[in-house]
């Protein structure tokens, strides 16, 4: 399990540091400011029998709340993603099974940070009848860490839309509500 979370932990580490190139930021950017962090990083093992009631949805509709979310499944269709989550009604796409690949899901701290540059992936997963295991992997701050608009992404026209805040507050926050 141990090696597991480091493999995890890595990949999100490069993934990070490509996002930062692309900000013309340097590439550990993110590391440095504490937004990828042991132990706030966690990994969950996730297991949906198949049969699992009259619900459509067995992980009902969300956005991550951390940086970003490294997800392996077993190949068992489920996972949807809808892109445009403003739009009404929602439009839902199967997300396709390659074998090897993780899916990356970014989430809503990166959408503070980036003033909506990269939104947060809105996501669920449908029943298929069929059990399915995944794993993901929370890419959560450090929570000192203060998530603050980049300044390559706001301008005169563009200013910062999310005050900034600490990600221990933000995310102790979004877990109160989800658990409500
Ligand atoms: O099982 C999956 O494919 C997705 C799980 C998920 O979105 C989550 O745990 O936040
Ligand atoms: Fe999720």
């Amino acid at each position: 399990m141990e090696s597991l979370y480091s493999k995890f932990f890595g990949v999100g580490k490069k993934v990070l540091s490509l996002i930062a190139l692309s900000l013309n930021l340097d590439e550990d950017f993110f590391e440095k400011v504490g937004a990828i962090d042991k132990p706030a990083a966690f990994l969950r093992l996730l297991h949906y029998p198949g049969e699992m009631g009259p619900h459509q949805e067995i992980c009902s509709a969300h956005t991550d709340f951390g940086t970003l979310t490294l997800l392996l499944t077993d190949g068992v269709q489920g996972l949807q993603i809808c892109r445009n989550k403003l739009e009404e009604p929602q439009v839902w796409e199967d997300v396709p099974h390659m074998e090897g690949a993780f899916i990356v899901n970014i989430g809503d701290l990166m959408e503070r940070w980036t003033n909506c540059l990269y939104r947060s992936t809105m996501h669920r997963v449908k029943q298929s009848g069929r059990e399915r295991y995944s794993m993901a992997f929370f890419l959560d701050p450090h929570p000192e860490c203060v998530v603050e608009c980049l300044q390559s992404c706001c301008s005169e026209s563009s200013p910062p839309r999310f005050a900034p805040i600490r990600s221990g507050e933000y995310l102790n926050e979004r877990f109160k509500i989800q658990s409500a």
